[in-house]
């Protein structure tokens, strides 16, 4: 069944998703703040700071006014950086409150909020109020947009406390090239989102610094390990992060250069320096500030993330990464399973 839908965010994922959901059948209303963005969207259906090949529907209507994008809708998916998502989200509910709708919330939204730690969902929580929303739904899972874009097999997770709500999402999104599953984890999804940036990062670092495949191996596993037990420690199921959100969604960021996350490992590796990496990718690389947040919160409830603490000393405290390689290698030997 069509859907009306207001997609928040027309970046790489957003536009890419908003246009995945036209083809669907779905009415689209797509949000950006660029007046500029917003007409070569509509007039020549590209969107080339973001995604450089993808020509969009001609049925994907884009505006600035989000009003105009959210009335109506009886779905709203929010795709904006964790940075932005709290201001959104607060925009939002004065807009559904005014104009007495009560929408579905979908977030696509991959990172953990600075100083409060807050996971997308729950900052969602916060900002919209529960008389102004139904149920919110997490789509998570391996999905760089380059790859949806091209119609390219995917297959992502819907998650959400109301099992309803997810597989109404299912729904909305699946078609022959994408394929969605749902669960019930909102906190194991989020966090496997948030926290592979981080290992991806450190994915990029060790190729652009020329170690190979055992040693991305490792890191991955070992990546995962702490993932996990940050996770479990909020609540998370164990097995959500052997699902899509957790290592697959870790597998595809930290082996892939479509990720933004691993490509600025990549060239932090090569001798780069973080500002310059950060000023010239021209696309969020959540990895970065999710590294300060998931640092800060592992060792507030004591959480042992020996990597994202290397990353966190590479990134903010100029330490060398091949110094907190060695380091990380010299550590007290100990059991895979602590
Ligand atoms: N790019 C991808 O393949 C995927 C990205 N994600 C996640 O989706 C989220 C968005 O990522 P991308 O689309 O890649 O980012 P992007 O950097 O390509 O685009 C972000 C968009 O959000 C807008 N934006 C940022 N702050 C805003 C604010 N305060 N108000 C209004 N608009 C704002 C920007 O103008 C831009 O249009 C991130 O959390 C990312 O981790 C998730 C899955 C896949
Ligand atoms: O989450 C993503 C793919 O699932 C996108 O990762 P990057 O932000 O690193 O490109």
């Amino acid at each position: 069944m069509a859907e009306k839908i207001a997609v928040l965010g027309a970046g790489s994922w957003g536009s890419t998703l908003a246009n995945m959901l036209v083809e669907n059948g779905h009415d689209v209303k797509l949000w950006a703040r660029n007046q500029a963005q917003v007409d070569q969207l509509n007039k020549e259906h590209i969107n080339p700071e973001y995604m450089k090949n993808l020509v969009y529907s001609d049925k994907l209507v884009a505006t600035t006014d989000m009003v105009a994008a959210v009335k109506g809708a009886d779905v709203i998916l929010i795709v904006i950086p964790t940075k932005g998502l709290r201001q959104v989200a607060g925009k939002l509910n004065t807009i559904i409150a005014e104009l007495g709708q009560r929408p579905l919330i979908i977030h696509a939204t991959k990172g953990l909020e600075q100083n409060t730690y807050k996971r997308p969902s729950q900052m969602i929580e916060e900002e919209i109020a529960p008389e102004n929303r139904a149920s919110i739904v997490v789509l998570s899972g391996p999905s760089h947009a380059e790859d949806v874009a091209i119609k390219d097999m995917t297959a992502v997770t819907a998650a959400s406390a109301d099992l309803a709500a997810a597989e109404r999402v299912q729904r909305l999104f699946s078609n022959s090239y994408f394929r969605v599953y749902t669960n019930d984890d909102v906190i194991g999804a989020e966090f496997g989102a948030a926290l592979k940036n981080i290992i991806a990062i450190g994915a990029g670092a060790l190729q652009g610094l020329g170690y190979h495949d055992n040693a991305r191996a490792a890191l991955i596993t070992r990546g995962l390990a702490e993932i996990r037990r940050l996770g479990v420690a909020f609540g998370a199921n164990p097995m959500t992060f052997i699902g899509l959100s957790g290592v697959g969604d870790l597998v595809v960021t930290a082996t892939s250069k479509n990720s933004r996350n691993w490509r600025a490992g990549y060239q932090l590796g090569q001798g780069q320096n973080l500002a310059d990496v950060v000023a010239n990718m021209g696309m969020v690389i959540e990895g970065v500030y999710t590294t300060k947040a998931a640092y800060e919160l592992s060792r507030k409830r004591q959480v042992k993330m020996p990597i994202t603490e290397a990353l966190y000393d590479v990134l903010y405290n100029g330490k060398s990464i091949k110094t907190a390689i060695d380091q990380l290698m010299d550590r007290d030997l100990t059991s895979e399973n602590e």
